[in-house]
């Protein structure tokens, strides 16, 4: 397709897309970074022509573009899959697994061909998950398997926005391979907001900036551009002024140790073990982050913590002094807990407004069902202005981008100045600029000890300086799970 942009405007009801001239030609695949703003979203509607229907339409010109030849896999398009598989799905009442709902027929139902199927089950690393349920992956398993829906469709343009989150080292590597053999075939806008995730193939780069398409260049004008340098010291002051709203609210219950302690800790489901022989304390005022590949139990680990993982009564498991399963109350513990997941991103399924998310943080509730005192209110709507987003208070949640949901969410783990800040690959989602203001603001955090953090990223570049502890998940080959490595100063 040689698709041509020309005078475009377009708006949804929390973003905007402007591009003034852009061609991407026959058979070019692009890079597209953004600094700030989710424009994946809109560019996918556009091109696939539902913009007129879920907006209010666009101004401007778009030609040469064949919305049914264009297929979309973005966090927005994942979450929403999830959502109607759980909706229809009566498998876990019923006992059996619907074949429609399994990573095989997921894909499969795009293609109807058994051979293409199987291949891209291969191609992904899949085959070992191929009659796992959907919505029992991994956030990278599910990564992994709404690229191969989107391949499997067959369309000759892809839109791969944020194709890269939530993958582990190797996946990212194969992927790479991966994508550059496709764009011998197909034609691709590939969305980052990370420098390093800018495909080394891609030969042509649009550079976006709140919405704008600031300018156009090939991949090596892109390599000795100075914009990742410029945006570093943009993000440095905005962290300032939320590390000063968090500590005048400081305030934290201060618990003996251990704070949580695992013994032999070990989850398993039917005859598959995730992990198992897993023994993990927690002394007070030190952070650990949590590392291993896609798959080893990394967020399993801190719903064990947090109290919504099923498996979290046949574990021992002590915290914050109480055994776990003597009569505590899940509140009691949820109160000193902040956390940020794919999976508490998925339950937040209410459509109250953005204040309201945020102050849903000191009720640990999704949603708001209790008055809020004007106090919280306020708290709420400084971090509204911090985030740039108070212009977007009354806006429900649903209403919002997936990067702008993220940050609420992450407002709402921290605005209760919680004793525990559990943050499971808390950048998904976030666009450059935001991504580094929430890992400095964690930086000052931990190094301030407002909240202890246990912390998962797959990328090295986000490892936080305070810490110094890590739990890491490696193939147990006694076991078919994973064990767990503990190490940090004094640890031996
Ligand atoms: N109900 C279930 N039945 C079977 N397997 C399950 C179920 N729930 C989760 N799993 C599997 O448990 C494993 C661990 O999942 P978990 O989300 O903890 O991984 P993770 O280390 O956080 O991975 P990622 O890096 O991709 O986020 C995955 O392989 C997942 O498919």
């Amino acid at each position: 397709m040689d698709i041509r942009f020309s005078q475009l405007q377009c708006s949804s009801s929390s973003v905007s897309l402007c591009i003034d001239e852009w061609q991407i030609g026959a058979d070019q695949s692009w890079g597209v970074f953004t600094t700030e703003g989710d424009i994946g979203v809109l560019l996918g509607q556009l091109l696939t022509g539902q913009c007129l229907s879920k907006h209010t339409g666009y101004r401007g010109d778009i030609t040469g573009c064949v919305a049914a030849d264009v297929a979309v896999v973005s966090l927005l398009e994942q979450q929403a899959l999830l959502e109607e598989i759980l909706e229809f799905d009566d498998s876990e009442s019923l006992g059996y697994t619907d074949p429609k709902t399994t990573v095989f027929g997921v894909i499969y139902a795009q293609c109807h061909d058994n051979a293409l199927t199987h291949q891209l089950l291969q191609q992904l690393d899949l085959i070992h998950l191929s009659q796992s349920h959907f919505t029992h992956l991994s956030t990278g398993e599910g990564r992994r398997v709404m690229l191969a829906r989107a391949v499997a469709t067959q369309v000759p343009f892809l839109i791969l926005d944020e194709p890269y989150a939530g993958l582990d080292v190797g996946h990212r590597q194969t992927l790479t391979q991966y994508l550059q053999d496709l764009a011998q075939t197909k034609q691709m806008l590939v969305l980052v907001s990370r420098e390093e995730d800018m495909p080394d193939w891609i030969e042509h780069v649009a550079l976006f900036s709140q919405g704008k398409l600031d300018s156009v260049m090939t991949k090596s004008q892109w390599d000795s551009h100075p914009v990742v340098h410029q945006l570093t010291a943009q993000s440095g002051q905005q962290s300032e002024e939320l590390l000063a709203l968090i500590r005048r609210h400081r305030h934290s219950a201060h618990f003996s140790n251990p704070v949580f302690q695992l013994h032999n800790g070990r989850v398993a489901y039917a005859d598959k073990v995730i992990f198992s022989g897993v023994n993990w304390r927690i002394d007070n005022g030190v952070h650990w982050q949590v590392k291993g590949p896609n798959g080893c139990g990394k967020s399993t680990l801190l719903g064990l913590i947090f109290g919504d993982h099923p498996q979290c009564y046949s574990n021992d498991i002590d915290i914050f002094g109480k055994k776990r399963g003597s009569g505590e109350s899940i509140w009691e513990i949820k109160q000193h807990i902040g956390m940020v997941s794919s999976a508490l991103h998925m339950q937040y399924r209410v459509n109250c407004t953005a204040l309201d998310v945020i102050v849903s943080g000191f009720y640990d509730s999704i949603g708001l069902y209790q008055k809020p005192t004007q106090q919280q209110v306020a708290i709420a709507n400084e971090w509204l202005t911090i985030l740039h987003m108070s212009h977007l208070s009354k806006m429900t949640f649903k209403q919002l981008e997936y990067g702008q949901q993220r940050l609420l969410l992450i407002a709402r783990a921290i605005v209760k100045q919680p004793t525990l800040l559990i943050l499971d690959e808390p950048y998904q989602g976030l666009d450059y600029l935001g991504r580094r203001l929430i890992k400095n603001s964690l930086e000052l955090i931990a190094k301030e000890h407002l909240s202890q953090l246990l912390y998962v990223s797959h990328y090295q570049q986000d490892s936080l300086e305070s810490i110094e502890h890590y739990i890491e998940f490696v193939q147990d080959e006694n076991h078919q799970g994973y064990r767990a490595v503990v190490s940090g100063p004094c640890i031996s």
